[in-house]
């Protein structure tokens, strides 16, 4: 009797926990209706390791893709939500096969973006255009602005506690859309948006590394302002290991790393902009994002973020993430002259795409 009871229960638990992992049906598409993450009867339910849920708005594209990659081999990841309004069926089926601990769904298209946010920690989003040579970051506004506006409507709705990494350009204008948008739905909390500034650091990172002959992995640049040309500012007099460079090296170093993704644009001649190094930067982010979580100490990482470091509403500069996301905003630090004057253009500017972006909401 006792044993029939105790069947009973681990069969309704196993059908329960089979039904909460079935992945969604995309009804548009046959992929993924028959598609080959839907559990067969000779499959048995496999448990999600304990972890996040991360969903990656834009998965189909080419950050989004790489990026899918490294979510679903980071340790910290259970459920890896891939979202798109073209192609995820492939990316799914394709990335749902490595053998890491990630349970991987896919969603296609607008009806499915509730149920790609519903319950996620993390979303990141490099959803929209990318530039081709001759264009700066803005001239993304009109198509990017948009969508980003879409995806944040959908993030308020169906996970307002998420962590959200914008990576979608103009990065200086699209994070105060989303922090309008939530601020419309009365779900912002500024400390859970942030934009994604890692790239800028990576960069200079590697280049500073180049010069010094350093590894870069021993190399720490930080880089504040925001995510567009003179908004992008190093702080080479406080890069650790604490080093010194020659005027020269200093407009070389800041001109380039101000320049890196033209510098990729104009490679890359028409077929987009930094995809790889990007997801490279993204998953690094994501993941610094997902220890903070966790609870880790000493967490700092550059963002995009509102902050009152500066006069301006949002800056990027050191942040300590933790729990709840943007936990402190460390201060800038002692500048030099051509930091000061550089940190005057870079406010110009920014200010200008903070103010494109919070009208595109109120108008
Ligand atoms: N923050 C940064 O440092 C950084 C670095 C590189 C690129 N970017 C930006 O990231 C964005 C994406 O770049 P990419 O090279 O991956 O472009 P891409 O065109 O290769 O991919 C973009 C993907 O977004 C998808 N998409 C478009 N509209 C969507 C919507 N409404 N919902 C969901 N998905 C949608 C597209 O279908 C495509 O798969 C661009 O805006 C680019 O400028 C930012
Ligand atoms: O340069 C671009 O348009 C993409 C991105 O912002 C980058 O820095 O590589």
């Amino acid at each position: 009797m006792e044993q029939q009871r105790q069947q009973g229960a681990a069969a309704r638990r196993m059908a329960t926990l089979a039904s909460h992992l079935r992945p969604q049906r995309a009804s548009s598409h046959p992929q993924m209706e028959e598609g080959p993450l839907l559990m067969g009867s000779n499959c048995r339910a496999k448990g999600a390791a304990p972890g996040f849920k991360v969903a990656i708005l834009g998965a189909a594209g080419g950050i989004g893709q790489p990026l899918a990659l490294l979510m679903k081999m980071n340790p910290l990841v259970s459920v890896l939500h891939l979202y798109d309004v073209v192609n995820t069926p492939g990316v799914t089926a394709d990335i749902s096969h490595m053998d890491t601990g990630a349970v991987v769904r896919g969603f296609l298209g607008q009806p499915q973006l509730e149920n790609a946010l519903t319950g996620m920690d993390l979303v990141i989003i490099p959803a929209g255009v990318p530039r081709k040579p001759g264009m700066t970051r803005d001239d993304l506004f009109n198509i990017n602005a948009g969508i980003a506006r879409t995806l944040c409507e959908g993030i308020a709705k169906c996970c307002p506690k998420a962590i959200v990494n914008v990576i979608s350009n103009p990065v200086n204008s699209t994070v105060p859309i989303a922090a309008e948008v939530f601020k419309k739905a009365g779900t912002y909390d500024p400390k859970r948006l942030l934009g994604v500034t890692t790239l800028d650091v990576v960069r200079a990172n590697t280049f500073v590394g180049e010069v010094l002959g350093l590894d870069p992995r021993e190399v720490n640049v930080p880089v504040i302002g925001g995510h567009a040309g003179v908004t992008i500012l190093p702080l080479l007099s406080q890069v650790n290991p604490a080093c010194s460079f020659t005027s020269e090296e200093v407009n070389h170093l800041t001109s380039r790393i101000q320049n890196g993704g033209t510098e990729v644009v104009e490679a890359k001649a028409g077929a987009g902009s930094a995809t790889l190094s990007m997801a490279y930067a993204a998953a690094k982010f994501a993941d610094a994002c997902l220890r903070g979580l966790r609870g880790d100490a000493g967490i700092v990482e550059c963002s995009y973020v509102a902050s009152q470091v500066t006069d301006l509403p949002f800056f990027a500069s050191k942040v300590r993430l933790g729990r709840s996301g943007v936990e402190e905003i460390l201060p800038l630090g002692p500048l030099n002259e051509f930091e000061r004057a550089g940190l005057e253009k870079a406010k110009k500017e920014l200010a200008q795409s903070i103010q494109k972006g919070v009208s595109f909401i109120n108008k």
